[in-house]
């Protein structure tokens, strides 16, 4: 289990440029094994569960060539679909949240998936059933091995149908939209997810051939064609380091200018951060943060206190709750972060309780973040990293507290920053791997 050793204090000061988007990666790499074409994907981001994504692929026998570091070439012309029925599979595959994208495209190319029981953070309960259950409107057949905790499913044929999704579940939507481009027919999918992840899905599937109508809404058309073909795919940058930065350029009082953050691209990312008193220009494609001495969190028309809460998109995405309450404790005034989605992403207020920030845990779904107002510090602890974005927040906390703080438990960070401590070292920060 590897540390992070961080000395707080220090103002940060330059361009950093993110990664590739995990999350999009996920289900841009899944969507290789839809065609026995070439498919190249560019800025792909180098980090823990994109690579394991990559090996898997490997062992299922997808080729896969890497030109340059963040580019893969891969094909899929010699997959061996029996693999999913391993345990090798149900191991790796269950270290990761994007393996279970792998079912879409394999139900509908070679007529059967297995779906393990999905890693990713723990973060609450995390149920599969929007997947299953559009995957059967498909006309799959599904068993669930309780002992295992796997699912089975197969599908000799998969017919176009209409479905109203119980949530607009990510990956569900990815998922039954890969299946539903191979399908005979026409599928329509309201209440679809329609983050910019599954858009760019949308849009590397129709230059593959798939016939896919209503990007961006929560009404999706897929008019199933019998083959899709290969094409070149770009990912966008990741909007949730993009989100991250701005917290922590505002957190450790930084100018920082974060270069290509896909501003087109970020939704209400940027005016959440606004929300929270936090000055930032939007410059062409950059997003540039002054150095500011304090933020003062805003409140609503009416005067009642700031509620900050996560809500499917083009509402705020709930992976940049954590930041959002980090950075509140040194803000003026007070905020209410709302997690409603998951039920245990805020229990790490603990480790900001230790570290002398302000925070009342309403219950595990609410916390209201009383701001310091720079009034004091927080001081540096020895902290575990709870889920990926609770490490990154606590590391954000860390780079501004006084002293010392160890983050254990990186592994976490690691899923989903790309050479964070280089790339943080860069713009002025000690931080040290242990
Ligand atoms: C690999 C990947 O892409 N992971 C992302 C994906 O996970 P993932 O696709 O697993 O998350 P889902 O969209 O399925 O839903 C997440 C959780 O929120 C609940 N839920 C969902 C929709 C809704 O309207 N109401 C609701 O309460 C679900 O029951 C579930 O417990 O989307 C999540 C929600 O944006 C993000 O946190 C994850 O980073
Ligand atoms: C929750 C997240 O990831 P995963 O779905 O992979 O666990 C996240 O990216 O914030």
């Amino acid at each position: 289990m590897a540390s992070f050793e961080v000395k707080g204090g220090n103002k940060l000061n330059g361009t950093i440029v993110p990664q590739g988007a995990k999350n999009e990666a996920l289900q841009i790499i899944s969507a290789v094994l839809l065609t026995a074409e070439e498919v190249t994907v560019s800025n792909i981001p180098d980090i823990l569960d994109v690579n394991l994504l990559i090996e898997l692929l490997e062992d299922m026998g997808v080729k896969v060539s890497r030109p340059s570091r963040d580019t893969c070439i891969f094909k899929a012309d010699a997959v061996d679909a029996d693999y999913l029925a391993s345990e090798a599979f149900r191991n790796k595959g269950g270290k990761l949240r994007g393996s279970v994208m792998v079912a879409g495209p394999m139900l509908a190319r070679f007529k059967k998936a297995f779906i393990p029981k999905p890693g990713g953070d723990k973060i609450g309960r995390r149920r599969l059933d929007t997947h299953i259950i559009g995957f059967e409107k498909l006309g799959a057949q599904f068993d669930y091995h309780d002992e295992e905790g796997f699912f089975q499913l197969s599908s000799p044929r998969l017919k176009g149908t209409f479905m109203l999704l119980d949530e607009p579940s990510v990956t569900g939507t990815a998922n039954i939209v890969m299946a539903a481009t191979l399908a005979e027919g026409t599928t329509t999918i309201y209440n679809a997810a329609c983050e910019p992840y599954v858009q760019q899905l949308c849009k590397m599937l129709n230059s593959m051939g798939a016939r896919i109508s209503g990007i961006g809404s929560n009404l999706l058309t897929i008019e199933g064609v019998t083959a899709l073909g290969g094409t070149s795919h770009r990912m966008l940058p990741d909007m949730i380091e993009v989100g991250s930065f701005i917290g922590m350029a505002a957190m450790t009082q930084s100018e920082i200018t974060i270069k290509g953050a896909g501003v087109e691209h970020l939704g209400v990312i940027p005016d959440k951060f606004r929300q929270l008193g936090i000055q930032l220009e939007i410059r062409g494609d950059d997003i540039y943060i002054p150095a500011q001495e304090k933020y003062e969190i805003t409140t609503f028309l009416d005067g009642s206190v700031l509620t900050v809460y996560d809500h499917p998109w083009p509402g705020f995405t709930p992976d940049l709750l954590s930041i959002m309450l980090v950075v509140a404790t040194q803000a003026v005034g007070s905020v209410l972060i709302h997690q409603k989605m998951f039920e245990s992403r805020l229990f790490f207020v603990d480790k900001l309780l230790d570290m002398g920030a302000q925070i009342i845990l309403c219950d595990p779904h609410r916390a209201t973040v009383i701001g310091l107002g720079r009034k004091h510090k927080l001081r540096g602890i020895t902290m575990s990293s709870p889920d990926i974005r609770a490490g990154q927040a606590l590391l954000i906390a860390a780079l501004s507290a006084e002293g010392t703080s160890i983050i254990q438990n990186i592994e976490q960070i690691d899923r989903g920053y790309q050479y964070i401590d280089e790339r943080l070292r860069q713009l002025g920060a000690e931080i040290r791997r242990l």
